[in-house]
């Protein structure tokens, strides 16, 4: 049968080792066990099932995640996961909830910015679950300009407390997950004042709602904002709106590693750098960069197992139409996004890496790398998420019709991933940051001053010294340029990182010959879209361009054999893929038949409706009427 008999050719073709591939891609044989492990238990728990989520109404579906969260809780508790495990667990479950504010922000801020004494205090508490907090910082009016904030946090030297307020409409919280109906406390982000004097942003701790009945604290308003773009998606999210009518909290609240309160109401500076304040996002982004191999990955699963089912034109001398993942347009749409999954996958690995190093230099009170850092967070989560968001939605198209679907899995994958865009930085504004700091970069170059870590390249690069000095005249004025100079500078980390992952040892018979095909896939590409900057830039010649194209056809030509056995090794389940286009299987068509008398509208053959507004039309009553 078509579907079950393509997909067990695939991989019958395949001229590498997949399981090695799979350990390389889990990252350590170790993380392939557990993952494998803790995706099969979420797959076989019916309490984890997704697929009626989008047809769901918003109180149905919200109720749905808060059992979902209560009852992931207990399973973690009862089977004792690890840090790790539990992680996993959240990952398959795949359901965006107050959970990943509350791990994901809330606690690594008190880590970052609370000193030893808050954290002895608060951590437990939240590692227990017996406070569930989030991260109130945007507002409004404002998000992306964070020293813009207008909530107030002023210091009562009588009561030795600070008074929380939001002065005006556009200071109200907007968009904190967990926020909405969930969370109890949550870090507010406001203006410092003492004695009328403005010390800018900081975080402090506020206890939301009762621990007895959930009910708001005096002097607080809180709620959900309202649904977000598509059905399921980012809707078992309680993004929230919260206002604070002098609200009190005491002074040990404020989160104070970066600088400190006394009972006397001065302000003491510690030797750690001000931007500490901004660490959680730090964080965040560079979770978010492992993020988007997993949904690109996903979404590629999808659309190359699809492609290898789906027949279109062209009958073969048995009778059989031409599989569409044979058509080099296909190929030239579908590999790049391939290789892409595993670039940011590589990438998404060293970044990780970076943060653990300056985290680890920060407790040594070394902040030289923190700038560094980042630059590479904001520029990778950028580029990442960018490019991950337009991939999802090529798969969709690599579909056709059928991709457009919610049994496809893509509309719904599409709707949670691109607020990844806004989120934690809008994407542009997150580029503008990386210019300024490349900018910083070139404007030492003659100092002495030798560029280091991925800006190295830069001392070789003489015409650098040029480009400051027209930079110097206006950032504003070239800011679309320098947006662009970001991407490549990113483009160049992201190829450079997978190029050093190929120079490790990489066991398996052929995978080192995949990835160096996919490495190459990669840079090429990037080369091929860009292709007017390297040319006008002198940086290749036409010739060389043309060569370039014609590598690339011959890489395409190379990873065709091994598409299905590289979405193999990303080792997802049905349940975590859910989309009946994606079954390991192939059984796309009876499935698809299946999955269209599921729908609600199929309960009854006469719709509701029929006789209010069908009837009278086919009964030209209403024309009759009008007559
Ligand atoms: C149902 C299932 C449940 C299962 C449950 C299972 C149990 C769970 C178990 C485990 C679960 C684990 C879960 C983990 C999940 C983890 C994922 C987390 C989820 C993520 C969800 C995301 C939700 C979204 C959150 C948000 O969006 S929070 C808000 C984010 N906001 C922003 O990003 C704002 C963007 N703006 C800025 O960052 C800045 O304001 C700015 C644009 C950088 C401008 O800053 P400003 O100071 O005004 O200007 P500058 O002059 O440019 O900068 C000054 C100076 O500072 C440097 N700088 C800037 N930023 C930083 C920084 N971040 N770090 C260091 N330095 C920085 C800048 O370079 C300048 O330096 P110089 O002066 O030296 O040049
Ligand atoms: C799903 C979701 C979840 C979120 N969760 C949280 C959360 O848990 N906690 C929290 O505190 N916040 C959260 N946010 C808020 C999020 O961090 C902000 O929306 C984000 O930082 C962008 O800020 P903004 O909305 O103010 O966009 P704006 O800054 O208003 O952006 C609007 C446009 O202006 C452009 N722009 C802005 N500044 C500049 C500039 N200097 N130069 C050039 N162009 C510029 C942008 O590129 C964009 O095109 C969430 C948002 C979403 C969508």
């Amino acid at each position: 049968m078509a579907g079950f008999d393509d997909l067990a050719s695939e991989r019958s073709k395949a001229q590498f080792d997949v399981e090695e591939m799979k350990v390389i891609w889990a990252g350590s044989r170790h993380t392939l066990e557990v993952s494998d492990r803790i995706s099969r238990l979420v797959a076989n728990d019916p309490v984890f099932r997704k697929d009626t989520r989008t047809m769901l109404s918003r109180k149905d579906l919200f109720k749905n995640t808060l059992r979902k969260a209560a009852h992931a809780w207990k399973r973690i508790i009862e089977l004792r996961l690890s840090e790790e495990e539990a992680a996993e667990l959240r990952f398959y479950v795949d359901e965006p909830a107050f959970m990943d504010l509350h791990w994901g922000m809330f606690i690594p801020t008190i880590k970052g910015q609370g000193t030893e004494e808050q954290q002895q205090k608060w951590l437990p508490l939240a590692y227990k679950m017996k406070i569930i907090g989030c991260y109130a910082q945007t507002e409004l009016g404002h998000g992306s300009n964070v020293q813009g904030l207008e909530t107030t946090a002023t210091f009562d030297p009588q009561t030795d407390e600070f008074i929380i307020h939001s002065p005006t409409l556009t200071s109200s919280k907007w968009w904190p997950g967990g926020l909405g109906k969930v969370s109890t406390h949550a870090v507010v982000y406001g203006r410092l004042i003492i004695d009328s004097k403005d010390y800018g942003v900081n975080g402090f701790i506020v206890q939301l709602r009762s621990l007895d009945d959930h009910l708001p604290l005096p002097g607080i308003t809180i709620g959900d904002i309202g649904m977000k773009f598509g059905s399921g998606a980012y809707n078992t999210m309680d993004n929230g709106v919260l206002r604070f009518d002098h609200v009190r909290i005491p002074r040990d609240q404020m989160l104070m590693r970066v600088s400190q309160v006394t009972r006397e109401g001065k302000l003491v500076q510690s030797n750690v750098p001000w931007q500490l304040v901004y660490g959680t996002m730090v964080y965040v982004r560079q979770k978010i960069v492992s993020d988007a191999s997993c949904a690109l990955s996903r979404a590629v699963c999808i659309a190359t197992r699809y492609s290898a089912v789906r027949r279109q034109f062209g009958l073969q001398s048995n009778g059989i139409e031409t599989q569409v993942i044979d058509y080099k347009t296909q190929q030239s749409r579908l590999f790049p996004l391939l290789a892409s999954a595993y670039a940011f996958r590589f990438v998404g690995e060293w970044l990780k890496w970076l943060y653990m190093d300056v985290n680890q230099r920060l407790q040594a009170s070394d902040f030289s790398t923190l700038p560094e850092a980042h630059a590479c967070t904001a520029g990778l989560k950028s580029l990442t998420t960018s490019a991950t968001a337009d991939g999802i939605e090529e798969c969709r198209k690599l579909c056709g019709g059928h991709g457009y679907l919610c049994s496809s899995g893509l509309p719904e994958l599409f709707a949670v991933y691109i607020p990844a865009c806004t989120y934690e930085g809008d994407n542009i504004v997150l580029l503008l940051q990386v210019a300024r700091f490349l900018i910083k970069t070139v404007s030492q170059l003659g100092s002495g001053k030798e560029p280091v870590g991925t800006t190295v390249y830069m001392g070789r690069v003489e015409q650098l010294m040029q480009c400051h000095c027209a930079v110097q005249k206006g950032f504003l004025e070239l800011s679309a340029d320098l947006v662009q100079a970001a991407v490549a500078h990113c483009q160049l980390i992201v190829v450079s990182k997978f190029i050093e992952k190929l120079q490790q040892d990489i066991p398996g018979k052929g995978v080192k010959g995949q990835l160096e095909a996919l490495c190459n896939i990669y840079a090429l590409f990037i080369l091929h879209k860009h292709l007017g900057d390297f040319l006008s830039t002198g940086c290749i010649t036409p010739k060389q361009a043309s060569l370039a194209n014609a590598q690339l056809r011959s890489l395409y030509s190379q990873v065709r054999p091994n598409a299905i056995a590289l979405v193999d090794a990303f080792n997802y389940t049905d349940h975590y893929l859910s989309s009946v286009l994606g079954r390991y299987d192939g059984n796309v068509y009876p499935k698809l038949y299946e999955e269209a008398w599921k729908d609600p509208l199929n309960d009854s053959v006469v719709p509701d409706g029929y006789q209010e507004y069908i009837q009278p039309i086919l009964k030209q009553q209403l024309r009759n009427a009008r007559l």
